[in-house]
């Protein structure tokens, strides 16, 4: 079976064949070419300058020697010289590369600087340089050439390493307390393994044709030894008068190239494991929500009106966050933000894009990027204060994330049997075998198909909603105080987006779990969240309720011109608001330029737009606003049907807190 398997990779993957039979007839040549040829390879004889012939295939030498035999022997000493000189520049490169990338920034952004101006040499050039320096010889011809490989390894590995450190994978693993080395080596080089190889192979072949100019300007292999860059160099008298001389080693520098460029890419797509070949699990039906029961009349305590600014702050705060302010350098991201989440409520964060939503969400689970910086009076989880460095193991524990691409959540190098009890196994010491029991049971209840059979797959082989349960199932793990859901709705289709929505739902119900729901869907919003934050240009303008999103009866123009904006609450054949409004705008934008004047919008259910009701006029067409999903339909792809309370939308069932919202 697992013979089968790796034929079958191989058939698939013709440049790793071609390459692989190249390469293995050169190992092969300089296995057997010396103990064999030597003697005709290196015995003086009178039958000097001869012509190619049944005796001698290419002819021989200005001193009687075999030419083909010379380039057939000479294999052994070029294939180890280059591959001594590649593997000494993969193996500093990378590990500069690496340190580079941990550096504080001031010293990356200095080591970078150079790197670039080392590669901007040309590799030749810097080689011949520091040969001369070296002295003539084997070695230091190996010592120049890996020198000068090293800064192109460490470059890709430092530039490559950048663009995987902001992967949500990465982000997870520094939220729980990973150190950097073994961020580096379990989530960034695995990941960045597929170009690291390809360079590989190119530099090998660069590294065959540098100490091969090396030996042929005299720099290099020095006699009696010979390599194939010392074979040109000894045909160069008689390169006219006979080129046959040239033609082995020449020939030999070619396939040999050709060979390690093509072992390269076979490799490096077999390392991949989206490029494995594995069949995709089956995506949308599996996906497909289950039914759920008509929602029932929401129970959210409602702001009074004109008392809009006064939600979003709620008793017995479990997540303080009193004066936020994040600042990129000069930028302000984030200005003076305060809200409060208590045990058991889910705040939403809504705004456009760019309004600092996420900003607040990383700065609340310490994970701002590098140069952003947060200031707040208060910034705590119950006792925990995040402001400083709170212990990585209570943030680990504490705080679950889940984020809005459910395939960038997860390393694609690892089985996500591997990820999702990476936390149980580090932080609550359950052995590997528990871990994946849990894990599995977790899955099923969040509705994940066949879950043992998930835990054995890649990434790749789940569909996205798949995936976003799973990361959903991962954050549970250590059954959070508070879970952070940035946009998490906003990859997947909307059948799938109501599914997940449940999901929030009833663990928000099971456990009494709060969260920090982020979105830019103020319908998605109002329909999940309790209170209701609206970021604009990084500040607050309006603090409402999910009741009041829902029934319309928002007062704020801000909030009434993104309510405008929202497909589902516009009549149909009338036109889609586009949102503008300024902080000093005190009337809401109408398409027709009137303000409104507090009253429900048309086509905005007048109970809210609970997940069970019927599609709205002004839906568009193939992409049904989630407020208008009829959820009652039959399960799909075997999913258990279930729809009774906790699973539906409603803010009725019993086990939430009483929701008395406060005032600043
Ligand atoms: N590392 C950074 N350095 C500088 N500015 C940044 C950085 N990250 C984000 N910003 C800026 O901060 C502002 C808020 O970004 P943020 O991602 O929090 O917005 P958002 O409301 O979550 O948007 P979206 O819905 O598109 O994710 C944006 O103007 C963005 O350009």
């Amino acid at each position: 079976m697992a013979t089968d398997t790796t034929v079958r990779r191989w058939r698939r993957n013709p440049s790793l064949l071609a390459g692989a039979v190249i390469l293995g007839l050169l190992v092969v040549v300089a296995l057997v070419a010396p103990p064999l040829l030597s003697g005709s390879a290196e015995t003086l004889t009178d039958d000097a300058r001869l012509g190619p012939g049944a005796e001698h295939l290419l002819g021989t030498d200005a001193f009687g020697r075999d030419v083909l035999a010379r380039a057939l022997v000479a294999t052994r000493l070029t294939l180890l010289m280059a591959a001594a000189a590649t593997a000494a520049s993969f193996v500093v490169g990378v590990a500069i590369g690496a340190l580079v990338h941990l550096a504080p920034r001031w010293l990356r952004e200095t080591c970078l600087r150079l790197i670039d101006s080392a590669v901007a040499f040309p590799s030749l050039v810097l080689a011949l340089v520091i040969a001369a320096v070296l002295g003539p010889g084997t070695g230091s011809a190996i010592v120049a050439i890996a020198v000068a490989g090293v800064p192109g390894f460490a470059r890709l590995t430092a530039n490559l390493a950048a663009t995987v450190a902001d992967k949500d994978y990465v982000l997870t693993a520094r939220l729980l307390g990973v150190p950097g080395p073994r961020i580096l080596t379990r989530h960034v080089l695995p990941n960045i393994s597929g170009p690291l190889l390809v360079l590989l192979s190119s530099s090998f072949t660069l590294s065959l044709l540098d100490i091969s100019s090396l030996s042929f300007v005299g720099l290099g292999v020095q006699s009696p030894q010979y390599d194939w860059g010392r074979l040109l160099n000894e045909a160069l008298p008689s390169i006219f008068a006979q080129p046959s001389v040239v033609l082995a080693p020449s020939i030999m520098l070619i396939v040999t190239g050709v060979g390690a460029m093509l072992l390269g890419d076979g490799v490096a797509s077999l390392v991949d494991p989206r490029t494995r070949g594995t069949a995709p699990a089956a995506t949308g039906a599996a996906d497909a929500a289950a039914p759920a029961t008509p929602a029932k009349e929401s129970r959210a305590v409602r702001a009074p009106d004109g008392a809009g600014a006064t939600a979003g702050t709620e008793p017995d705060g479990l997540l303080t966050v009193d004066g936020l302010t994040v600042r990129a350098g000069d930028r302000t991201l984030v200005d003076d933000v305060s809200f409060t989440i208590g045990a058991g409520r889910i705040v939403g964060l809504v705004g456009e894009s760019g309004s600092g939503k996420s900003t607040i969400a990383m700065a609340v689970a310490g994970l701002l990027p590098e140069g952003v910086r947060a200031h707040a009076s208060r910034l705590a989880l119950g006792d925990l204060d995040l402001l400083g460095t709170p212990p990585g193991r209570r943030l680990a524990t504490e705080i679950g994330i889940v984020y809005q691409d459910p395939i960038g959540t997860f390393n694609p190098a690892l089985r996500l049997g591997a990820q999702l009890t990476e936390v149980a196994r580090t932080h609550l010491g359950t052995s590997r075998r528990q871990a994946r029991r849990d894990m599995a049971r977790a899955l099923a209840d969040i509705h994940v198909t066949e879950p043992e059979r998930r835990l054995r797959q890649h990434p790749h082989e789940l569909s996205g909603g798949m995936l976003q349960r799973a990361s959903i199932a991962s954050a549970m793990t250590t059954n959070p105080r508070l879970l952070i859901a940035d946009e998490p709705t906003t990859a997947l289709d909307v059948t799938v987006q109501a599914e997940v929505l449940r999901q929030f739902r009833r663990i928000n119900r099971e456990h009494g779990t709060a969260m920090l729901f982020i979105s830019h869907d103020i319908g998605v919003v109002g329909v999940l969240c309790d209170t209701v934050l609206v970021l604009h240009g990084g500040r607050v303008v309006d603090r409402t309720t999910g009741a009041d999103l829902r029934r319309g009866t928002v007062t704020h123009p801000y909030t009434r011109a993104l309510l405008a904006a929202t497909p589902a609450a516009v009549e149909a054949g009338a036109t889609l608001s586009a949102v503008r409004w300024t902080a000093d705008d005190t009337t809401p934008a109408q398409p027709d330029g009137t303000p409104l004047d507090g009253k429900p919008l048309d086509g905005t259910p007048p109970d809210g737009g609970s997940l069970d009701g019927a599609p709205s006029r002004g839906t568009q067409p193939g992409k049904a606003p989630l407020a208008a999903m009829p959820l009652d339909a039959a399960p799909l792809d075997g999913m258990p049907p279930h729809g009774t309370p906790p699973d539906d939308l409603s803010d009725t069932a019993a086990g939430r807190p009483p929701a008395a919202e406060g005032s600043r």
